[in-house]
């Protein structure tokens, strides 16, 4: 199995251990400053976990309420920038970040357009490559919360930043070039949350991840019998074969439990628990699964 290509010195040991062990990722769901880094820290202290996603959307759907209620839209570099604004929050943790705005194409709770995505990770692109932006003022209203500019500057550098780029959004390519330059991973994602797709379709969308150039190639789909869930395995095992790149692939709910706890035996290079409020339907919680990989893998 290959591993996942963004881990650092404080996750990479556990990996290292025994390469067939999955590395463990903790999504961060919170919109306020200090809660965000409350919660890294928490994921940190667990000792377990390789990587944190920090899942932005959550920030997003917060601004566009707040400028709502205020008669306004909120503009795109508003968001990213307000966004930018937190990272210092999230680097705090140490651990390497995987920064990810769902759309609500794909079940998240950004409600932005084609256009808006691109411009929302372009500009992120931009200013954590940039990182003496990072801690400057995002220009929303401290009281809101959102602005991860109060206090002292938090640096970032020595982050590992990871981008998840959804493959089907208009400029995925563009998008994952661009990441490639400013020296970011790109996880590329594709997700179902109503049923499964056919062994061929979800081999044709991991190839599709490869070629645009991805770094790892993460597919989650929503089984609705055991034959999806063992569809799912089956085509991330043959893509895990065929590609170059590690691959990562959840079958979600109660019913895909399995891909989440064995789901490295089929190549998966990964797995999402969680700490809190999941992400996703069937995650697990991160002190049982990360119990269960103690004991299977090294
Ligand atoms: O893509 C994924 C996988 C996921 O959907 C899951 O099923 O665990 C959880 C999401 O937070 C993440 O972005």
């Amino acid at each position: 199995m290959k591993q996942l290509p963004f881990l650092n010195d404080a996750a990479g040991h556990r990996v290292a251990v025994d390469p067939r062990r999955p590395a463990i990722i903790v999504p961060v769901q919170a919109t306020a400053p200090e809660e965000i880094a409350r919660q890294c820290r928490a994921i940190t202290d667990t000792g377990v976990v390789d990587v944190i996603e920090w899942r932005i959307d959550p920030v997003l759907a917060s601004i566009a309420e707040e400028c709502c209620a205020g008669s306004r839209a909120a503009a795109p570099q508003e968001f990213a920038e307000a966004v930018l604004g937190l990272a210092a929050h999230v680097s705090t943790a140490g651990l390497p970040v995987l920064i990810t705005l769902r759309t609500g194409f794909e079940g998240g709770s950004a409600d932005v357009s084609e256009d808006v995505y691109t411009e929302i990770l372009t500009t992120i692109i931009t200013g954590l490559s940039e990182s003496s932006g990072l801690s400057e003022s995002s220009g929303l209203s401290e009281s809101s919360g959102l602005s991860g500019a109060s206090g002292p500057a938090i640096p970032t550098a020595g982050t590992t930043w990871a981008l998840d780029v959804e493959i089907d959004r208009r400029g995925a390519a563009e998008l994952i070039d661009m990441a490639h330059d400013r020296g970011l991973s790109v996880v590329a994602s594709h997700h179902n949350f109503a049923r499964t797709d056919s062994a061929e379709v979800l081999g044709a969308t991991f190839t599709r991840m490869a070629a645009a150039g991805a770094d790892v190639a993460k597919i989650a789909m929503m089984p609705g019998t055991r034959a999806d869930v063992a569809e799912l395995l089956r085509a991330t095992a043959l893509a895990e074969e065929a590609l170059a790149v590690p691959v990562l692939g959840i079958s979600m709910g109660q019913l895909g439990r399995t891909s989440r706890v064995m789901g490295a035996d089929f190549g998966s290079c990964a797995t999402f628990a969680q700490l809190g409020e999941s992400s996703a339907p069937g995650q697990i919680a991160v002190a049982d699964l990360a119990g269960i990989v103690d004991r299977l893998y090294g």
